[in-house]
């Protein structure tokens, strides 16, 4: 048996996070191996957020000229994925390869290995490359875990056996079907069913709960509802898919709803039911950790044990690059062994690339009164703003903003509209600094901004 090869730090999994503290642990002079059993990068670049952003800019464009009519003459426009599929190809994932980031953790000084890392024992990380060898590395600072999530998939009866989508296959589409069916109505689910109607493809979405993007305000899934059922997406919530099966090119799904059961037919069929954490082969249980659970405890510096840390979506704390991406600073400061601001998630910010989008931020209102706060709301539709009223079609939207009335601050915030995830930022702030509702108020608010609903919205509060 060979022996243990001694490095500083190992990364196990490649994600926004682990690639950004591997880069700067290396670069901070530690000898650090990176692994990552697929593309350096994970799943945001090139099966995530960047590709479906593309996608999403691409039928927002349409969207747009669909618009023109209404506000400044003709326009002929005939959709073509052409264009879409290239940018995805060409420029988001050249081609779904990783060499450059590869070179670029290569150049901060990291080694890169592409193959399974599993933690075995305290500080230990064994490697199976792709030749079938294994490498075990001692490593002196200790573990970094990023190993991220993989499409959830659903044990409904006949599903496995057909060749439904998952958001992998989604980024690489190169010829649209005529319909499509999708499973699942959170950011995935919505974000890809509004592309793809928008190209003109029939989107039927079913959404098991009673609302889509149901981490949300109630107020802003029935907004999107709202346009969905405008655009002619097909929204099926409160059902229960029973079955589905596959033949002569075309899925059928069973659903179980109050109304007895339905079935619904498309060409393909994009099931993006939630994630499911690459936890049950990482060797948790070598380090006393449940390798069944669906995420690694970890304290404010993101120590998950002994010389070991976790980040990114495993740790439960949001999945969102951004989540990954704050993680991995504090991690690496304790790495090195620097001070610096612990974790804190009191106004963790989301956007849904819909369109409208749909931003929020810290606490919804139901959170807000079941953390037994003594809850105040203040809201107001974004097109009966000045700017909303300008701006025309596609003005759709709303700010909600919920406040701790007894400490006199918004503890969260949602932004509904064109530049939702941009109007964002503003409450962002709010939130995470505790801003004075007092102060808020007593700010001057540039007009005619989409931003200045913000403060209708806190003149509502009550
Ligand atoms: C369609 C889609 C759209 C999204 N859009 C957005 C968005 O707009 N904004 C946003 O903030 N977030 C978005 N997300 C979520 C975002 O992609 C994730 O939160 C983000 O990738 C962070 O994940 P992570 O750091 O936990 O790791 P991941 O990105 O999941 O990467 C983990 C890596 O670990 C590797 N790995 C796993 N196990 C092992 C092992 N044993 N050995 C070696 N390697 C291993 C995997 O191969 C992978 O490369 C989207 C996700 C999807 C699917
Ligand atoms: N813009 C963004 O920031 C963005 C975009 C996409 C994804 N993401 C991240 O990726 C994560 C995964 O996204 P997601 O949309 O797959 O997961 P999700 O868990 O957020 O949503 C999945 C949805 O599927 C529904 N569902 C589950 N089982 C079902 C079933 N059997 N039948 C019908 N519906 C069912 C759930 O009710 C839920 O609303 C998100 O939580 C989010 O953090 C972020």
């Amino acid at each position: 048996m060979s022996e243990d090869i001694e490095v500083d730090l190992v990364v196990i999994g490649a994600g926004p996070g682990g690639e950004a503290l591997a880069t700067g642990a290396a670069k901070a002079g530690l000898e650090v191996v990176v692994v990552d059993k697929h593309l350096v990068g994970g799943e945001c670049p090139y099966y995530g957020c960047i590709p479906s952003k593309m996608m999403v800019r691409a039928a927002d464009a349409l969207a747009e000229a669909g618009r023109v009519a209404q506000l400044a003459g003709d326009v002929t426009v005939t959709p073509s994925w052409a264009p879409v599929a290239k940018r995805i190809d060409e420029e988001a994932t050249t081609g779904w390869d990783d060499t450059i980031a590869v070179d670029r953790l290569a150049d901060a000084g990291a080694t890169v290995h592409h193959g399974v890392a599993r933690l075995a024992r305290t500080g230990r990380v064994a490697v199976e490359l792709p030749d079938g060898t294994t490498t075990t590395y001692a490593a002196r600072r200790g573990v970094v875990l990023n190993p991220g999530t993989r499409p959830a998939q659903l044990p409904v009866d006949g599903l496995a056996d057909t060749p439904y989508w998952t958001n992998r296959d989604a980024v690489r589409v190169t010829e649209l079907p005529g319909s499509l069916a999708v499973v699942g109505g959170g950011p995935i689910g919505c974000e890809l069913a509004q592309v793809f109607a928008r190209f003109g493809v029939r989107v039927t979405v079913v959404q098991h709960g009673p609302r889509l993007i149901p981490a949300n305000e109630p107020e802003a899934s029935a907004l999107l509802a709202d346009v969905f059922a405008h655009e002619g997406i097909r929204v099926l919530t409160g059902v229960e898919l029973s079955a589905v099966s596959y033949a002569d090119g075309a899925f059928t799904l069973t659903l179980d709803g109050d109304d007895g059961d339905q079935q619904v037919v498309a060409d393909k069929l994009l099931v993006a039911a939630g994630r499911t954490p690459n936890l049950d082969d990482v060797g948790l249980e070598t380090v006393g950790l449940d390798p069944t659970a669906r995420t690694v405890e970890v304290d404010e510096r993101m120590r998950a044990g002994d010389r070991l840390w976790a980040i990114g979506d495993v740790t439960g704390k949001g999945a969102f690059t951004h989540v990954s991406m704050y993680q991995s600073a504090i991690a690496l400061r304790d790495v090195l062994g620097q001070d610096g601001p612990p974790a804190a998630y009191h106004a963790v910010p989301h956007a849904t690339f819909t369109d409208p989008e749909v931003g929020g931020v810290g606490m919804t209102e139901q959170q807000a009164r079941d953390a037994g706060l003594t809850v105040r709301v203040g809201s107001t539709p974004l097109e009966q703003s000045s700017r909303g009223f300008t701006h025309g079609p596609g003005a759709t939207g709303l700010v909600k903003v919920v406040e701790d009335a007894d400490r006199g601050v918004l503890v969260g915030a949602t932004a509904v509209g064109p530049a939702g995830g941009e109007i964002l930022g503003f409450l962002a702030v709010a939130v995470h600094a505790a801003v004075p509702t007092d102060t808020l108020r007593s700010m001057i608010y540039a007009y005619p901004t989409f931003h200045r609903a913000i403060e209708t919205a806190l003149g509502e509060l009550a």
